[in-house]
């Protein structure tokens, strides 16, 4: 029977309950998916380390966060140690899910290459190093005979990057424009019923939507990089964080954003990249009044779509949760099952 070993780099809302699948469900999972799922280290900047080669009991570490403990108080650290614990831990693969840092992706770029480096696969669903050194780290992935998978850095759970690698086969994607963000666009449904920003906000926070900073969610930054991810991945733009233009919603009041919704029109974040005729591609983020007739305007709460203009069959459209921790680990686990195919795929052909 096949068993991955898992290290969690940050375990906050997504990799906690991640962990909180593979404790209820993981005995499943052999049975479902064709492989069993390990916990064997967990680094975390307020708990800190912790390392068990056969196993890390998960009724224990789902435990701590609340009160004083750290992996100190259970055999490990009380830093995190992510070089050591990355470079030598006994983990397949790697689940990195710290805090996405839009400026230069770091340290989860380091994350992401020593693990890639020492022989291991990564799952990430922190947008960073997707965005910024994507290409650079797949290849690294490739020369060392691993994987980089990344499909929760765009819509959560909702399988949008695999899905147009796998079923826009012939099809030629000529853009896209995309509610990518579920904390604004719950942030911008709540303002339209009159309630303030700020309020609407720590409502989005409290439900686990919301970057560390929500700013990366309500000024566009979030937005930005997952343009820059999806131009890049599906279009082939090869253009850099630069190109993709920003604005945020925080210019919106809650009057405008409801007497909108009065006039018929619904304010949404968007997210769009358009190939022009020379081939280059145009990207950008920018808050939109949309008709209630868009196909965009019906998307709610901290759901995300995105439509893709195709050659052949016109603009097609894939929607679902954006945001969320039980669907952002669900992420994690369709890179894994993606890992598991592969390789698969591999030795079926060995
Ligand atoms: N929550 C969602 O709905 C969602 C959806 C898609 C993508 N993401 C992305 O997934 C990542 C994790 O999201 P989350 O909701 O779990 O965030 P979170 O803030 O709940 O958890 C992040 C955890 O990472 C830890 N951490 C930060 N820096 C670290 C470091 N250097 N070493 C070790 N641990 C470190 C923090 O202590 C925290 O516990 C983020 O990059 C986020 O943008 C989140
Ligand atoms: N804070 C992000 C999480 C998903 O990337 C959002 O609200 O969409």
């Amino acid at each position: 029977m096949t068993t991955y070993d898992i290290a969690l780099i940050g375990f906050g809302g997504v990799n906690r309950t991640l962990a909180q699948l593979i404790h209820d469900r993981g005995s499943s999972f052999v049975d479902e998916l064709g492989f069993g799922l390990r916990v064997v280290a967990i680094t975390d900047l307020r708990l800190g380390s912790l390392v068990k080669e056969d196993g890390i009991d998960l009724s224990v570490a789902l435990r701590l966060g609340s009160g004083s403990e750290t992996f100190a108080d259970h055999g490990g650290s009380a830093t995190p140690d992510n070089e050591h614990v990355i470079r030598n831990c006994s983990a397949d693969i790697v689940c990195e899910a710290t805090f996405t840092n839009p400026d230069d992706g770091e340290p989860a770029v380091s994350h992401v290459r020593w693990a890639l480096e020492s022989g291991k696969s990564v799952c990430t669903t922190n947008k960073g190093p997707v965005a910024l050194r994507g290409p650079e780290l797949t290849a690294l992935a490739v020369r060392n005979g691993v994987h980089f998978e990344f499909e929760g850095a765009v819509m959560s759970g909702t399988p949008v990057i695999r899905l147009a690698r796998k079923m826009f086969e012939g099809l030629k994607l000529d853009g896209f424009e995309g509610i990518l963000n579920g904390t604004s666009n719950y942030v911008l449904g709540r303002m339209e019923t009159g309630m303030e920003l700020g309020k609407a906000i720590t409502e989005a926070q409290e439900l686990g939507y919301a970057e560390a900073n929500p700013a990366a969610d309500i000024e566009g930054f979030d937005v930005q990089l997952k343009v820059l991810i999806l131009a890049n991945e599906l279009l082939g733009a090869g253009i850099t964080l630069a190109d993709v233009t920003r604005r945020g919603i925080s210019e919106l009041s809650a009057k405008e954003v409801k007497n909108a919704a009065l006039a018929g029109r619904r304010w949404k974040l968007v997210g769009s990249a358009k190939r022009n005729p020379d081939g280059t591609v145009t990207a950008g983020v920018e808050p939109v009044a949309l008709p209630l007739d868009h196909g965009l305007a019906g998307v709610s709460g901290a759901t995300n779509a995105v439509s893709f203009a195709t050659d052949l069959l016109g603009p097609v459209t894939v929607s679902g949760p954006g945001a969320g921790r039980l669907e952002t680990a669900y992420a994690l686990l369709s890179d894994i099952i993606a890992i598991h195919a592969a390789k698969a795929g591999v030795a079926a052909h060995a």
